[in-house]
């Protein structure tokens, strides 16, 4: 990753996907989103985020709708294209994975790579950038499995950094890390200027981290727009059937509290 990369703007229009015929997981979802911002994805467990995301990095074909990239059709250009330009960070990490972190790291080279060749010294440069920018070089030569969640989480942070992309797309960062390393992901996410599109569960995170949010509920999108506009208690407590609060909004910097509504009191 070069620290003077830029983000590339997102565009999606009337995007509808689901796994088979009869059932829906996305449903006529559209948004757009600048070059540079970060889109912080909400919804209750099940409402279609991760299957959002799977059609924004062309893991699947949309059954209808566009998914663009700088005005560009994600469909419309080769898949090694599209991985150069979209890194992906999954809550999946396999158990079993014999490989060093500096490997694991080179990985999102992959991309990158013409023909057959073999690494070259730019490569191998750009992962060492990876792993110092994620405060990994000491760990390089470890077994990627023996490490713990949050260095794993790191790891693979690093290697979507590695492979140069204008957007990345990740699927919960901030399971499996403590309060610190949450906040350290997000900061360093922050300091990026990339495009970050990431789904959230942890709402006072989001509201400090996006420069957008966008709120899914059962396929669909709910709400979306800066946070300070889409994080209402109304909004939050429709979404997640809760009774949402606010606290200390006049200070600018939202925070929510969260409990079971009392029966009747939402609709
Ligand atoms: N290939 C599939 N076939 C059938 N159902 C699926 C498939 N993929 C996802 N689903 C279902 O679609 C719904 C949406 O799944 P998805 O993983 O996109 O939700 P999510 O918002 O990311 O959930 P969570 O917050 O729990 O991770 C879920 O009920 C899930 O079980």
């Amino acid at each position: 990753m070069s620290c003077n990369a830029t983000g590339a703007a997102l565009t999606v229009e009337g995007l509808r996907w689901g796994p088979r015929s009869g059932l829906t997981l996305v449903n006529d979802i559209g948004f757009a989103i600048a070059a540079g911002s970060r889109l912080a994805i909400l919804g209750p467990n099940g409402a279609g985020k991760t299957s959002l995301l799977r059609c924004l990095y062309r893991a699947v074909q949309p059954n209808a709708g566009r998914v663009s990239v700088d005005g560009v059709d994600l469909w419309s250009i080769s898949a090694r294209e599209a991985a150069r330009t979209i890194a992906v960070v999954l809550q999946e990490m396999p158990g079993d994975f014999p490989f060093s972190v500096r490997d694991v790291v080179m990985m999102g080279r992959i991309p990158r790579r013409e023909g057959l060749s073999g690494w070259n010294d730019f490569d191998r440069e750009r992962v060492q950038h990876a792993l110092a920018h994620l405060d990994l070089a000491h760990l390089a030569g470890r077994q990627f499995s023996t490490l713990s969640g949050g260095e794993k989480q790191r790891v693979l942070i690093a290697r979507a950094l590695a492979q140069e992309p204008r957007i990345i797309i990740l699927d919960e960062p901030t399971n499996h890390l403590d309060i610190r390393h949450q906040l350290e992901i997000l900061e360093l996410l922050q300091t990026l200027k990339l495009t970050i599109v990431s789904t959230l569960h942890d709402i006072n995170l989001a509201a400090e981290f996006a420069t957008d949010v966008a709120i899914l509920t059962a396929g669909r999108l709910t709400a979306f727009g800066p946070p300070e506009e889409v994080l209402s208690p109304s909004e939050l407590s429709a979404a997640f059937g809760v009774t949402a609060t606010v606290h200390n909004a006049a200070a600018g910097g939202a925070r929510f509290s969260f409990s079971l509504p009392r029966q009747g009191s939402i609709s």
